[in-house]
């Protein structure tokens, strides 16, 4: 019997939000929509963060389709996340670009932020590329730095807001995922390497990853509490998508970029805000695309 099933027949009430997570079959029917819109099979998917959708422009030949063409997409609201599929090909390599996701403080329960992770699964995706804007709470980190994310801590999942709750489907995956290797160690090897080769590593670092729910940034003291806790960064997204493919088997990469430094001191006259996390993106664009498309020329997929 599957989950769904016997919660209903322990007569347990199912609330409409995880009623609503689309079962694999509706998954299915969005994935043919989609493939039928391209010839690209990618096995490769990347998530553009805010500011970074400049990814886009290593891929060839795209072909792109709007986020609000797709049956059940989150519509992206923020500046900086464009809301476009983008399909070609990086280093030779046919991929499956977001250009923008969507974040919970934009109103989304987390199943429909997640979609996007299942559909890109049933084309056929084995590999995904992650990034993000973050604030960063690590004292030496500066604005501009990559860090390759190593592990996170999802703040939502303490209080159980987490992408997998709800009936469990087993063809997408295991009921209770392991999560402790999520981020590919051997990614990340090979993302450190290249880093090193491209002149890159007084800027390319290794951390942790810390996502709270926004829209509001970080306070001193909750800045400086989740340093303590071991966070290098923090941002509001990610996370969710990162679960949603480990539960599904995606291998991970996960890169943040450090577009401001969190304000640690109180009484300071520095505030974080989305203008300076666009521009740092900007600023930084280039050697991010460089590093992404000089690690998908080596990846096997
Ligand atoms: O995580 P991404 O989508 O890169 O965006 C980051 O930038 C926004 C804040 O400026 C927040 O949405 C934060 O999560
Ligand atoms: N906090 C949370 N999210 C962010 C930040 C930040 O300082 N910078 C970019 N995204």
């Amino acid at each position: 019997m599957d989950d769904l099933k016997l919660h209903r027949s322990k007569g347990m009430i199912i609330s409409p939000e995880i009623t609503s997570a689309l079962p694999y079959s509706e998954v299915e029917d969005i994935t043919k929509e989609i493939l039928e819109k391209t010839h690209f099979r990618p096995k490769l998917g990347i998530i553009c963060g805010s500011g970074l959708g400049g990814l886009a422009e290593s891929i060839e030949n795209a072909e792109v389709i709007d986020y609000s063409e797709i049956t059940g997409f989150p519509v992206s609201t923020v500046p900086g996340h464009a809301g476009r599929l983008v399909f070609g090909k990086l280093s030779g390599k046919p991929v499956v670009l977001m250009q923008g996701r969507a974040h919970i403080y934009e109103g989304y329960p987390l199943h429909k932020i997640t979609l996007p992770v299942r559909v890109m699964k049933l084309m056929g995706v084995t590999t995904l590329i992650v990034t993000n804007a973050a604030g960063g709470l690590n004292e030496n980190y500066r604005v501009g730095d990559i860090m390759i994310i190593k592990d996170h801590i999802n703040l939502p999942g303490f209080s159980g807001v987490n992408p997998l709750v709800g009936p469990n489907d087993i063809k997408f995956g295991p009921r209770f995922p392991a999560m402790s290797t999520a981020y590919d160690m051997g990614l990340r090897q090979t993302a450190k390497r290249i880093a090193k080769e491209l002149g890159f590593s007084d800027f390319v670092r290794e951390g942790v990853y810390v996502m709270l729910g926004g829209p509001s940034f970080e306070t001193v003291t909750e800045c400086r509490m989740l340093r303590m806790v071991g966070a290098d960064a923090t941002g509001m997204s990610t996370v969710p998508e990162v679960i949603i493919a480990n539960h599904c088997g995606i291998r991970i990469m996960g890169l943040s970029l450090i577009t401001n430094c969190c304000v640690m001191e109180y009484d300071s006259p520095k505030v974080a805000n989305h203008k300076e996390v666009l521009e740092t993106g900007q600023m930084r664009s280039k050697d991010l695309q460089k590093l992404v498309s000089t690690m998908v020329k080596e990846l096997e997929l």
